[in-house]
C-alpha cells in the first residue's frame, strides 16, 4: 500500500500527517492503529510520537483522528491540531476552520507568525472537565484540585482534569523536575492500574514568573515528548486557578521543545483555553507499506526548509530556561 504523508511538529511534538480527503485511501480501524505503530518506530526509517488522520466531516471543514505511537486512540491532540488546521486551511484557502475531533468540534485560525518566518496556528482546546469520572480516575471523591494521592507520592499534590484527553498535573520544583519521580509515577499510571485505568498524560508544571511556565510531560501512549498541547493547555488552566496566572492573559508556555502561548478563558464556570504555536513542517514523503509483514520503505521523500526558522525560536526559548536554572 502506497501511502502519501507530511511530518511535521508542534512545538517538537512531531507527527505523521496522513490525508484521507484528496487521497482515496481507505484504511480498516485496525489498520490506523498497525500503521501508527509500524511508522512511529523511533527505530525505523520515519518515527514520530503520533499520527494525524485528516478526514471529511460531515458539518466541519475537515476532521482529526489521532493515534499515539502505541497504537492508542487519542480524544484530542493540541500540537497535532495545529498542523491539521494548517493542512486544512491551506488547502481551502481559509483563514480559519472548524475541526471535528473525537469529542467536540473546534475553532482553529491561521496567526500572526509567534517568532520570525515560524507558521503559526490557534487551536481551541474544549471541553474540559474537572469530574474524576471523565478522564476516568478511580478516587472516592468527585474532583480532584492540588491534591494528595497517597499511593502516588507522599510529597506532591496533584490536580486532574480532562480537556477533553486526560492529565494529571503537579505543580513542582527545580529538584523534582530534575528527579526521576516523574518518569515513576508515569511509568506507574500508564501500565494496568486501578487509579487511573485507561492511563493519562502526567506532567510537572514549574512557575517561572507571572505570565510564564515550564511544562514537561510524559504522554499516554507515547513516553516522554518535547511539548504536549493539551498538557500545556491544561497546565495553564491549572496555573490560574492556583493564583499563579490570570485567566483572559497571555502565558508563554516553555517545553522542551520550544514555546508556545495559551490563554484560558472562563465562562460561567465552564473553561476553554487558547493554544498557540508553531506548525512547522519537517518533510513530504511517500511509503510502501506492507502491514502483513509489518514492514515498509520510504521510496520517496523532499524536505522543507522551515525547520532552520523554527530552531531560531527553539535557541531563545532554550537560552531562556537555562537562565531560570533548567
Ligand atoms: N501530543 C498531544 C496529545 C496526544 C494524545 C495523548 N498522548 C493522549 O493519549 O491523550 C497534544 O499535543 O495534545
Amino acid at each position: 500500500m502506497l501511502i502519501d504523508l507530511i511530518k511535521g511538529h508542534g512545538s517538537g511534538n512531531d507527527f505523521l500527517v496522513i490525508d484521507e480527503i484528496a487521497n482515496a485511501y481507505s484504511f480498516s480501524e485496525s489498520e490506523r492503529a498497525e500503521i501508527a505503530r509500524l511508522l512511529c518506530n523511533r527505530s525505523s526509517d520515519l518515527g514520530a510520537d503520533g499520527i494525524l488522520f485528516i478526514m471529511k466531516s460531515d458539518h466541519a471543514e475537515g476532521r482529526m483522528r489521532v493515534f499515539n505511537a502505541d497504537g492508542s486512540e487519542a480524544s484530542m491532540c493540541g500540537n497535532g491540531l495545529r498542523l491539521v488546521a494548517r493542512y486544512v486551511c491551506e488547502m481551502l484557502g481559509f483563514q480559519e476552520a472548524i475541526i471535528e475531533t473525537m469529542k467536540a468540534d473546534l475553532k482553529v485560525s491561521k496567526q500572526e507568525d509567534i517568532f520570525v518566518n515560524v507558521t503559526t496556528y490557534q487551536v481551541e482546546i474544549s471541553p474540559v472537565s474537572f469530574h474524576l469520572a471523565d478522564l476516568p480516575l478511580n478516587l472516592n471523591e468527585d474532583n480532584l484540585l492540588n491534591e494528595k494521592i497517597p499511593e502516588l507520592s507522599d510529597e506532591l499534590t496533584f490536580s486532574a482534569l480532562a480537556v477533553p484527553n486526560p492529565h494529571l498535573i503537579s505543580i513542582v520544583e527545580t529538584e523534582q523536575l530534575k528527579s526521576d519521580i516523574q518518569k515513576q509515577i508515569s511509568e506507574k499510571v500508564n501500565n494496568p492500574n486501578e487509579l487511573l485505568p485507561d492511563g493519562v498524560n502526567v506532567s510537572f508544571v514549574k512557575s517561572l514568573e507571572k505570565g510564564s511556565i515550564y511544562v514537561n510531560t510524559f504522554e499516554r501512549g507515547v513516553g516522554f515528548t518535547n511539548a504536549c498541547g493539551t498538557a500545556m493547555s491544561a497546565s495553564s488552566l491549572v496555573t490560574c486557578l492556583q493564583g499563579l496566572n490570570e485567566v483572559e492573559e497571555i502565558i508563554n508556555v516553555y517545553n522542551n521543545g520550544g514555546k508556545v502561548q495559551c490563554v484560558v478563558h472562563e465562562s460561567e464556570e465552564n473553561y476553554s483555553i487558547d493554544l498557540i504555536g508553531n506548525a512547522t513542517y519537517l518533510y513530504k514523503a511517500e511509503v510502501d507499506i506492507d502491514l502483513g509483514s509489518e514492514k515498509f520503505v520510504v521510496s520517496s521523500k523532499e524536505d522543507f526548509t522551515e525547520q532552520s526558522t523554527y530552531e531560531k525560536l527553539q535557541a531563545e526559548a532554550q537560552a531562556y530556561l537555562r537562565g531560570a536554572g533548567l
